[in-house]
This record gives C-alpha cells, sequence and structure tokens, in this order.
C-alpha cells in the first residue's frame, strides 16, 4: 500500500481563496484586518516562518506590521512592545514567534497580549475558553490539522487518536481541539514519559506525530491503514527538515501529511482565519 497524501499546500491555497473574498468584504465595510508579528532573535527557522506569515497576508490583503527584537532583548523590551501592539489600532490580531530565547518568561509575554487580538489561540484566555467550550480563536496547528482531515473526507468523529508531544502549540491543544463535540473523537495522548509508545500507536486510526524526534514513528507501530500526520520540525546537519515519521510509513498507512507540505502550511492559513474572524466579530459587536 502507497498512502494517499494530505496536501497541506493545495488545502491552505483554497482557504487563502475564501478569505480573499471575506477580506474585501471587510475592507468594503470599512475595517482592514492586520497582523503583527513580534520575532525576537535570529532563528533562520522562525524568521521563515514570520516572512511565510506577510507573504501570505500580502495574498490575500491582510496588513502587515512586523516588530522584531535582537537575542540579546530583556523581558522588559519584550513586553513594551507586546503593549505597542496591544494599543495599536493597525493591528487587528497578533503572534508573538515562539521559541523565545532562553531566559524569557514566554508565559508573562503571552498573558500581556490583549486576548482580543490573539491570533494564535494560545493566550491563557484563549486556551480557557477551548475547555470550557467557548467561542474564541483555535490554536492554529491543532484547527489545522482538523480542517486538512476534514478537507481530504477524513473521518475524525468516533475515530481513536494518539497525540504524540505536549508542547505548547500542539501537543498540549490537540486533544482538546479533537474531543470538542463538532469533531468528537477520542484521544490518547503520549509524551517521553509514556511506556510502551508502540502499544499505543498500533491502536490509533489517527496519529498525529509532535514530538520533535526524527523518526520516531517507524512503519512496524502504524496500523495498517491509519492515517499518519508528521508535525515534528527537526534539522538535519544540512538545515533539512526531518520528521517524526519514518518514510517507510507511507507503505503501511492510509493517508499521511507529509514534512513539509503538509501540516505547516494549514498552521499559516488558520492564523490567517483567526485574523480575518477576529476582524468580523470586531464588525458584528459594532453593529
Ligand atoms: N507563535 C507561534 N509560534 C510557533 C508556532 C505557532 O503556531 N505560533 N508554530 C511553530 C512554527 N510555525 C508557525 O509559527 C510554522 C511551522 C511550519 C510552517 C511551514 O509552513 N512549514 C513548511 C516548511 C518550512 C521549511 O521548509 O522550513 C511546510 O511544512 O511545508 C509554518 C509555520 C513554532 N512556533
Amino acid at each position: 500500500m502507497t498512502a494517499h497524501i494530505l496536501d497541506g499546500k493545495a488545502t491552505a491555497a483554497a482557504i487563502k481563496s475564501d478569505l480573499t473574498a471575506r477580506v474585501a468584504a471587510l475592507k468594503a465595510k470599512g475595517v482592514t484586518p492586520g497582523l503583527g508579528t513580534l520575532l525576537v532573535g535570529d532563528d533562520p527557522g522562525s524568521r521563515w516562518y514570520v516572512n511565510g506569515k506577510h507573504r501570505d497576508c500580502a495574498q490575500v490583503g491582510i496588513a502587515s506590521i512586523q516588530r522584531e527584537l535582537p537575542a540579546t532583548a530583556t523581558q522588559e523590551e519584550i513586553e513594551a512592545v507586546v503593549r505597542e501592539l496591544n494599543e495599536n489600532p493597525e493591528c487587528t490580531g497578533y503572534i508573538v514567534q515562539l521559541p523565545l530565547p532562553d531566559g524569557i518568561d514566554a508565559h508573562r509575554v503571552l498573558e500581556l497580549m490583549d486576548p482580543v487580538k490573539d491570533a494564535d489561540g494560545l493566550h491563557p484566555m484563549s486556551l480557557g475558553r477551548l475547555v470550557l467550550g467557548v467561542e474564541g480563536p483555535l490554536p492554529c496547528t491543532p484547527y489545522g490539522i482538523v480542517r486538512l482531515l476534514r478537507h481530504h473526507g477524513v473521518e475524525i468523529k468516533g475515530a481513536h487518536v494518539v497525540v504524540v508531544g505536549r508542547g505548547i502549540t500542539i501537543g498540549r491543544p490537540m486533544p482538546l481541539v479533537l474531543t470538542r463535540r463538532s469533531e468528537n473523537a477520542t484521544v490518547t495522548q503520549c509524551h517521553t514519559g509514556t511506556r510502551d509508545l508502540a502499544s499505543h500507536l498500533r491502536q490509533a486510526d489517527i496519529i498525529v506525530a509532535a514530538a520533535g524526534v526524527p523518526h520516531l514513528i517507524k512503519p512496524e507501530d502504524v496500523k495498517p491503514g491509519a492515517v499518519v500526520l508528521d508535525v515534528g520540525v527537526s534539522r538535519d546537519e544540512n538545515g533539512k527538515i526531518v520528521g517524526d515519521v519514518h518514510p517507510g510509513v507511507a507503505e503501511v498507512a492510509g493517508w499521511v501529511a507529509p514534512n513539509p507540505g503538509g501540516v505547516g502550511p494549514m498552521t499559516r492559513a488558520q492564523l490567517l482565519v483567526n485574523v480575518v474572524e477576529a476582524a468580523e466579530r470586531a464588525v458584528a459587536e459594532a453593529r
């Protein structure tokens, strides 16, 4: 068997095409959505992601507000930029690119953000809303994964999903998204403390691999026909992405989200969705 591909690039393009019309409708009402980004430090991967987010904004008509600080920036300097973005009327939503440099308290930075402008769905208020089942911005990678599966007709309802990883952007919020009534999956969360990971993986209808451990998911650990999403990012000595999923998994699985080309573009598309939805909510509330 060779797995079908969950094509993140094509799915993201379809989402962006829909957003272009929604942004035009907002502009006709006098509202221009604007995405702010704060990048701290000189990590080439983070810079690439942030530049990509602004390229996407230009494609759909969202305005860009870019802020950058050096890796030596202090907690106070970072918080000053967050306060400025909170106050900036052109910035209708923003993100702080993660990870922040060592020594910076990322939780304090995220808590300082105006929750109304949280484009990432990672503010404690947004995550609290997700736990309570109240509408709000959803974390971009987890909800991007849901949309990628739906776009390809993969059934989530009733599926047993094994999530590997517990990081703030994917592993932690992923089960919260998947167990909403609208998704209705059953989730097992695994992590570095899980005993006998393979025994959990073998029972999964869907695997979300977000551990950041190269080729952690082996072909013999995957149930034939299962859906496998590779979200882990490690780099080899040439800077090339190495995912969490061994290439041989494609011979066993029914569907695979490759890396790159699978979930990454969906993360970026969902960010734009959050920005547009926040602007649409603001217009509705102003009426
Ligand atoms: N504030 C946030 N920081 C980070 C998040 C996040 O959701 N919010 N997630 C990741 C990085 N990330 C978004 O910022 C991200 C990751 C991957 C991609 C992407 O398009 N990847 C491409 C390949 C890119 C390459 O070749 O290097 C793909 O998968 O095809 C976009 C965004 C951590 N930080």
